[in-house]
Parts: structure tokens; C-alpha cells; sequence
């Protein structure tokens, strides 16, 4: 009998954008025009209350319990750079001058909200002008952490500079805020507010200690932000340099310090430095600004000054060790990695931060040609030096509770990327908005082509250009895991992929949705399919080693995708994602080769991988899928034509492993050992045994799943009775497991198990 297939997740949001993409080209037609057929008030009012249902109801959840929180559209469709003039010089407009589809220069509109607001990825509430006409407004990029009520509560007045005006995906019209420093929001005694939205009972004069009761309120419910805003009109009454004026300062700094508002933090507390130079808590408070911001320098010598004060105080004692121990990491490079590591998986659904500093090795930026700017080796470095250990400047790791899986979507590169990215970005506008001085480093990052407006502070805030927030963002930021090593390495590979995961596959370069994160320095190593440095994560740090030996002033690269993929598909994806074409050594060999050998190359890897499915199945399935196996290799090999040195088998890799797994299951040791070795040789390796030793002569291709190649050999070694060798190779793999994984104190927890199994000992 016929019946009618429930349309997948896929094709669900395929639909949507499809449409979407229509209704925004139509509305381009109108750019300039009055909106037609407005709904009523009530109508504006009712539809508010359904929002979202069309588009999250049937998407959010993709059948594995974690949610999905579905779409997030490229705010690049129609870029308008934000408000750069201060209030004062605009003039006033109502809902009736509004033009769709234009950035309204030089104007501003005074709304008050009549509903409370919906969330989805804006913030959306219904507002209305002094003539009592209503609009939607969308306002996108706030913080999270904020309740929308507490945003925008009903009745809440506002202001929206230069209103850009359009029409929704949904096919309706609204006011979209995309740049936090466009909306002024205004309380009862702004006498921006017109007469008529005034409260008509005058309140009681409010004193400083009414507002600083509230603000303690709120901090005690973990209300930060509200706290802050309650000091804030405390200190607008009080007597600079009086003792309230002190308290509500102290107080402040301290909600800040929750917000990770770490300038203002700083500026509040040195304030009261500033009347009271050995102020107990402004010296403790503004240390720890100094430490939150990494400055450890300034950190030590507050606690210092405080404690020939006050040398009872413990909290400045142990900060001040811990102020020693991150000034000897920035020296060092020295980190207690195992306990970090152990921390760091300790953190379960909560978000995490590890408590050390960054290390910039051997390494500066310097000129690249026409890569831009990269980074360079200072000396001589080794195979395995520690190059960097940066921390994030803002990360979104997807295990955390509240992490956002979107699939963030540009309608003009018409390529969605499927992660936590859309959640970044509305982060780092946040961290830069709060942080001005923190984000210059941010901003002379790469953002492609896109126009800066030079803002800096207007009406006292700065200016944050969410679209220049989202090009660096997408040209810089990396995306990311909590470990790189996982402790179960086999333990996804028999896992079924739910429908999401596959479509996600199918959409991100890496496989699967993604964490993400910005770091710095690390955002100034340009790509290469074959690189000389390798990252890896450690919760929130970044850490990258040197993959082979370099010299002096060479430039360090890095892998931008670890990806599968022949040469064509590999410049698709970074033209796409990065503006370039890479002219890697393995690029110009590959583009090099006839088209039939890359599509021979190519029909046989994808037949190899076809074989995984196996794994799935029975034992015996296992075996008869040995011997197809092994031609299939054979196959692949022979596509190769340069010594491997010179074009390593990269793409014999995934196939490799998927044989290594049928002979472990087959229980056949021998062939284990010697296809390992091979996939090694492969690979460019030259591993040769001297003086009683394994020594890695020639460090080939590196990626994370060289090492299951290492622990092949070391266990079958060990299972054909060969102990010896197998302790040997266990030595230099732990070498290779540090630069692969950042670290080498985890290595007997992930691979321990497999070890002991075989027989191998551990020390
Ligand atoms: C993460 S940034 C790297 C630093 C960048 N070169 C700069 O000047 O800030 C990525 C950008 O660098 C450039 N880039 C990176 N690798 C490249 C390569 N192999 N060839 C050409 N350009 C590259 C591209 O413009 C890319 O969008």
C-alpha cells in the first residue's frame, strides 16, 4: 500500500532554507518600499505568542535525547555596517518612515515594547512608536547568560539607532538589531523618554543604599548582570570618593568579575585605588581582574603590595602562588598536563576554563607572501618542541549544558556548517563589547575582504560590528573537542549515527558537529595539506607541536581540515571556506597527476570504505572481507607513482585501518604487524632499529590515526612474543603521541588497556 514517507531532517531543512532564499531575493526587489498589508496590532500581538513553532517544532531533536536547537542564518545576506555617529546628531523617525530593506542612516526610532519577548535565536518582541504603531523588533547578539525578560521586558523603552528595516525569512517585515551598540535601552528617569511613556506616579526618590540592597539581592541569586545594573544606579547618586561610592564600586567590581567583564572590573576597583590606595579588596579585586585577563605580571605585584599590608589575607597567598606557577608556564612551557587532563574530563555538562597561562615558544608572525601574515620558527626547533599553548580567547565546547548545535547557514556561499559557530559569535560579540581593550588583538585578525568601519567608542560604548565579529570569526576559528585524546579510541566506531549526525556528516568538512573556539596566536598559521606543526586541545588551551624537524625563520603550517578528500575537493572546500588555494608540496604533485588516476584513486578509496560496514557484523563477515580488502590496498598503492618521502600515502590511511581491524578480529598477529609497518612506511616514516633502540629517522604524514598504526605494532609484537621490539616501539611511539596528542603524560590511559592486553609492559 502506498503511503506518504515523513520527510527526513535533511529534507526539512533544505526546504526551509530554499524558501528562505526566495523570500529574501524577492525582498531585495523592494528595497525602498513601504511594507504592504501590514498586520494589526492584535494580529502583530497574537502571532508573536506562535513564533518559532513552524520552525523548531518538527526539527529541534534529533531522536538521541540531546537537542538540537536547529537553524542559524548568515547574518552576511545583507551586510550593514553598525551606527558609528552618537545619538545626539540623528534625527527622529517613526514606524511609518521605515523603508524595507535599508539601514536608515542618520536616523533613530523610539519604540516601547508592548509584549514580553520570545526567544529563539534573537531576542523578538512586538514594540510600538508614540503614533501607536506596532512592528516586530529581532535582537540578535545578546548575552545569553540574560534572561530575554530581563533584556527586554514589556514595556520597556528603547532606542534603535540607524534602524535596519526588513523582511523576515518567515516572510513578515521587522526591525533587526544585529550590533549591540545600535539599542539604547532606557530607564524611568531618562529624559530621552517622551512625556507620555513617563510612569505617571513620580516613585520615592530611591537612595544609594536601596539600590546597592538590590544589586546584593540579585548577586546572591547569581543575577550578575542585574547586579551590576543596580550598583550602577547607586553610583550615579553618590558622592565620588564617599564611602558608599567606595562600596557600590567594590560590589560592582565584584559582579563583573562573575561576568567575566574583566576590564571593568579592573577600572572599578583601581578607582577605589585611586581614593584609598591600600584598599584590602580593590587590591584583591583588581589582582584578580589582572589574573582573569592573563596579565600575571600586574597580578603579582598587587597581591605583593597587599600582603606587606596584610599578610594574614590567605586568599591573596594562594593567589599569589598561583600567580608564581602561571608566570613560570608563560616562561617554561612546563604544564602539569595529566592533571589538567584529568580536570578537564571532570567537567561533564558543566563549562570550563583550566586554570593556567599561555606559552608563546619559538615561534613569531611575520610576513607570508601572499598568505598574509603567518607564523615562524625563531631557531631551530625539534620534532615534538612545544611551538604554543594558547588559551581561548572565547570557546563553545558542544558537552557543555546550554551549547547550541546550529547549523549556521550562508545563504550566499549556500554552505551550512554544523556546530556551535553561531553560538561563538554571538559570544565574542559579548566578550568584545565588555572588553574593549581585550579586543583589539581580535581585531587585527584576518577578516577576507570585508569593509571595517572605524568606530571605537560612541555614546560611550563601543562599537561592535557583529558582520566583522562573524568574517573573523569564520576565517579564524578552529573547531574543536574537549581532548584529542580520547581514552576509548575504537569506542564511535560500532556507534549507529543518528539521522542529524549523518546529515551534520555530510555537511562539515570534520564529520561531525563541532565545539568551536578563537585563539590568537594560533589564528596566524596559515594551511598546508602536509604541515610541520600539529594542534591539538586540551580543554580550553590549544596546543600546538612541531611535526618534524624545523629550521630557523621556516614558516609553521597547520592543517586546516583533516579531511579525506582528493586534491579538487580539498580546494573546493578551502577556496570556500578561506579564499585560497593551497599550493602545498602534496596540492601541486596531486593537481599534477592524470584525472584518471586521481578518479581511480578516488572510486577504489570510496569502495574501501564501503568495507566498514562489515565491522559491524559478524566475525565471519570480517573475514571474507579480508581478502577484497587487501587488493582494494594493493589497488590504491599503485596509484602512487613518487617515493612515499615525496607523496606520502595519505589516502591509504582510513582503508589501512579498517584491514588492521578485520586481522585483530581474524587473530592474525603477523599480518597486523607487518601491514602497520607498511601503512608507517607509507606514510614517509623511516623507522629503523640502532644500538638497541627504535629510532624514527624520517618523521612522515601526521594525523591522529598514525597512532593506532604505532599501537598495531607494539600489540601484535608483543602477541608474536617478541616483547622486546614491542617495548622499543613503545617508546618512540610515545614521542609521536605527544605531538599528536599535546601531551605524553595521558598516553598510558588511552592506550594502557590495549598494551596490557597484549602483553606489553608499561614501564
Ligand atoms: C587563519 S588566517 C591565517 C593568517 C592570515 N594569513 C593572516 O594574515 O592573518 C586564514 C587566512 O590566511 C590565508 N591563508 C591561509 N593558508 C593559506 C595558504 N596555504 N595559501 C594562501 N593563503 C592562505 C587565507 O587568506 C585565509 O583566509
Amino acid at each position: 500500500m502506498f503511503r506518504f514517507e515523513e520527510p527526513t531532517w535533511a529534507d526539512k531543512w533544505f526546504y526551509y532554507f530554499q524558501r528562505a532564499e526566495r523570500i529574501l531575493k524577492e525582498a531585495e526587489a523592494r528595497r525602498g518600499q513601504k511594507p504592504l498589508n501590514k498586520p494589526s496590532r492584535s494580529q502583530y500581538i497574537s502571532q508573536h505568542s506562535f513564533l518559532n513553532t513552524e520552525i523548531r517544532g518538527g526539527v529541534g531533536n534529533d531522536g538521541s535525547g540531546k537537542s538540537f536547537a536547529g537553524f542559524s542564518t548568515n547574518i552576511t545576506y545583507n551586510e550593514h555596517p553598525p551606527c558609528i555617529v552618537p545619538f545626539a546628531t540623528l534625527e527622529k523617525k517613526f514606524l511609518d518612515d521605515l523603508r524595507l530593506e535599508i539601514a536608515h542612516r542618520g536616523s533613530y526610532i523610539m519604540l516601547r515594547a508592548v509584549v514580553n519577548p520570545n526567544k529563539y535565536v534573537s531576542v523578538t518582541t512586538v514594540a510600538e512608536d508614540e503614533n501607536g504603531e506596532v512592528e516586530l523588533v529581532q535582537i540578535y547578539n545578546q548575552d545569553d547568560r540574560r534572561s530575554p525578560a530581563s533584556i527586554m521586558p514589556e514595556g520597556q523603552v528603547f532606542i534603535v539607532k540607524e534602524p535596519y528595516f526588513k523582511t523576515t525569512s518567515g516572510g513578515g517585515t521587522s526591525i533587526r538589531v544585529d550590533h549591540v551598540s545600535d539599542i539604547i535601552f532606557l530607564d524611568g528617569e531618562d529624559e530621552r523618554i517622551p512625556e507620555k511613556w513617563r510612569p505617571r506616579i513620580k516613585l520615592l526618590a530611591r537612595r544609594s543604599l536601596d539600590w546597592k540592597d538590590d544589586g546584593n539581592r540579585f548577586y546572591k541569586g547569581k543575577q550578575y548582570f542585574e547586579a551590576a545594573q543596580c550598583y550602577t544606579k547607586g553610583l550615579e547618586i553618590v558622592e565620588p570618593g564617599s564611602a558608599s561610592d567606595i562600596i557600590l564600586l567594590l560590589n560592582r567590581a565584584q559582579a563583573y568579575l562573575e561576568l567575566g567583564y574583566n576590564e571593568k572590573a579592573l577600572a572599578d576597583a583601581d578607582k577605589v585605588l585611586s581614593y584609598e590606595s591600600l584598599n584590602q579588596k580593590a587590591l584583591y579585586r583588581s589582582a584578580l581582574a589582572c589574573y582573569e585577563g592573563g596579565d600575571y605580571e600586574s597580578a603579582k605585584a598587587r597581591l605583593v603590595k597587599l600582603l606587606k599590608e596584610f599578610p594574614e589575607n590567605k586568599n591573596a597567598k594562594d593567589k599569589l602562588l598561583r600567580t608564581f606557577q602561571r608566570l613560570r608556564e608563560q616562561r617554561t612551557g612546563k604544564y602539569e598536563f595529566l592533571k589538567m587532563r584529568n580536570e578537564v574530563k571532570e567537567w561533564g555538562d558543566k563549562r570550563g576554563k583550566l586554570d593556567c597561562a599561555e606559552y608563546v615558544g619559538p615561534v613569531r608572525v611575520g610576513d607570508a607572501g601572499d598568505k598574509g601574515r603567518g607564523l615562524f620558527a625563531t631557531r631551530d626547533v625539534k620534532f615534538g618542541d612545544l611551538l604554543l599553548c594558547s588559551k581561548a580567547f572565547n570557546v563553545c565546547h558542544k558537552e557543555a549544558a546550554g551549547a547550541k548545535i546550529e547549523i549556521l547557514f550562508n545563504l550566499k556561499a549556500k554552505k551550512g556548517q554544523a556546530g556551535t559557530h553561531s553560538q561563538l559569535v554571538q559570544e565574542l560579540i559579548q566578550v568584545l563589547y565588555h572588553n574593549p581593550k581585550k579586543a583589539k588583538e581580535f581585531y587585527k585578525l584576518d577578516s577576507g575582504d570585508y569593509q571595517r568601519v572605524r568606530g571605537g567608542m560612541v555614546d560611550g560604548l563601543p562599537v561592535v560590528d557583529s558582520h566583522l565579529v562573524m568574517r573573523i570569526m569564520l576565517r579564524n576559528c578552529f573547531g574543536c573537542t574537549r581532548l584529542s585524546s580520547v581514552d576509548d579510541p575504537l569506542e564511535n566506531l560500532f556507534r549507529e549515527k543518528s539521522e542529524v549526525e549523518k546529515m551534520i556528516a555530510e555537511e562539515s568538512p570534520t564529520g561531525e558537529a563541532e565545539g568551536s573556539g578563537l585563539w590568537i596566536m594560533p589564528s596566524y598559521i596559515n594551511h598546508s595539506c602536509w604541515p610541520n606543526s600539529i594542534r591539538s586541545f586540551l580543554g580550553d588551551l590549544l596546543i600546538v607541536r612541531a611535526a618534524r624537524d624545523i629550521p630557523e625563520g621556516e614558516e609553521i603550517t597547520l592543517n586546516y581540515v583533516e579531511s579525506d578528500f582528493g586534491v579538487q575537493k580539498r580546494q573546493k572546500s578551502f577556496f570556500s571556506g578561506w579564499g585560497f588555494n593551497c599550493k602545498c608540496t602534496l596540492c601541486v604533485i596531486e593537481a599534477a597527476e592524470p584525472q584518471e588516476v586521481q578518479d581511480r584513486r578516488q572510486e577504489l578509496v570510496e569502495k574501501a570504505l564501503k568495507f566498514k560496514v562489515y565491522l559491524k557484523q559478524s566475525v565471519e563477515k570480517t573475514n571474507s572481507g579480508i581478502a577484497p580488502m587487501i587488493t582494494l590496498i594493493k589497488g590504491i598503492e599503485a596509484t602512487y607513482f613518487k617515493p612515499e618521502f615525496i607523496h606520502p600515502r595519505v589516502r591509504l590511511l582510513s582503508p589501512t585501518n579498517i584491514l588492521q581491524t578485520f586481522l585483530v578480529r581474524a587473530e592474525r598477529p603477523p599480518d597486523v604487524f607487518f601491514l602497520a609497518k607498511q601503512a608507517l612506511n607509507g606514510l614517509g616514516f623511516k623507522i629503523t632499529t640502532k644500538g638497541g633502540k627504535v629510532v624514527i629517522e624520517r618523521y612522515g604524514y601526521m594525523l591522529y590515526p598514525v597512532m593506532n598504526l604505532f599501537v598495531h605494532v607494539i600489540t601484535a609484537g608483543a602477541m608474536m612474543g617478541d616483547l622486546w621490539t614491542a617495548t622499543l616501539w613503545r617508546n618512540a611511539a610515545l614521542k609521536v603521541y605527544e605531538v599528536l596528542a599535546g601531551e605524553k603524560e595521558s598516553f598510558f590511559d588511552v592506550f594502557g588497556r590495549a598494551l596490557l592486553q597484549a602483553g606489553v609492559p608499561l614501564d
